[in-house]
């Protein structure tokens, strides 16, 4: 995975509403295991966003794998899954089971593969014995394990995933942060929960839509819990 963000600003409206939320981001990111953190409105989720074309920049441009984002979104999406903060907005079907398999309801694949994966899936997060319960009924955790199973069904070679946590007990937390810790894909996770990152390549510091620092986890939450005590 090759992710380039040359000269990249993003800035939301027009006119006297006009506001910038990414200045002049110049990245280029290839490990596995990449950490976003930053206050607040910092601009993470605008940056994530971008990865697989969801917003555009404003000024610059933003590579994966050498395709523009944007001109080549859908292509890009195809290598990219992407998990949302609030699992509520990613479960599309009524049972668990059925949620896992919509994403790959365009793929051709035989049906028996399709039941392979999505078995495999609930039972590598647990779920295997809630197929066929309603996903809305699932816990908060539960959820979370879901939208992200949804997502690695479609067998995505990088996934980017923003404050997947956020909701979740520490429990749950920590759960999520094994199961990616085991993942197979690159990953970018825009987290507040600092300690996901322990075992990361690299953590970059967004502060006021500015890249402010670019370090290992140590040196990077270091800078960061410095930047917050100001
Ligand atoms: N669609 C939008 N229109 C206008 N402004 C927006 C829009 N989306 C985000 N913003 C603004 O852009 C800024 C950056 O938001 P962004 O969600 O990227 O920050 P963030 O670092 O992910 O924040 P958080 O940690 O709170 O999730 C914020 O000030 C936000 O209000």
């Amino acid at each position: 995975m090759l992710i380039e963000a040359d000269h990249v600003s993003h800035t939301y409206g027009q006119g006297p509403t006009a506001r910038t939320v990414l200045q002049d981001l110049n990245l280029r990111i290839e490990e596995r295991r990449v950490g976003i953190v930053g206050h607040n409105g910092s601009g993470k989720s605008t940056f994530a966003r971008m990865i697989n074309g969801l917003i555009v920049p404003t000024a610059g441009t933003l590579t994966v794998d050498g395709l523009s984002t944007a001109s080549k979104a859908k292509e890009i999406r195809k290598h990219v899954g992407f998990v949302f903060t609030d699992p509520d907005n990613q479960i599309i079907m009524p049972t668990v089971a059925e949620d896992i398999a919509f994403g790959l309801r365009r793929s051709k694949l035989p049906k028996e593969v399709v039941a392979r994966r999505v078995d495999a899936l609930l039972e590598r997060f647990g779920l295997a014995g809630h197929a066929d319960h309603p996903a809305h009924l699932l816990s908060g955790g539960q959820k979370q394990l879901l939208a992200l199973a949804s997502v690695l069904v479609t067998e995505p070679d990088i996934l980017v995933m923003d404050e997947p946590t956020t909701l979740l007990d520490l429990r749950n937390a920590r759960i999520i942060g094994e199961v990616v810790a085991g993942l197979d894909q690159s990953v970018l996770l825009v987290t507040h929960h600092l300690n996901l990152l322990d075992d990361f390549d690299r953590v970059l510091v967004f502060d006021e839509g500015r890249l402010v620092a670019d370090d290992s986890p140590a040196a990077a939450v270091a800078y960061y819990r410095e930047l917050m005590a100001v």
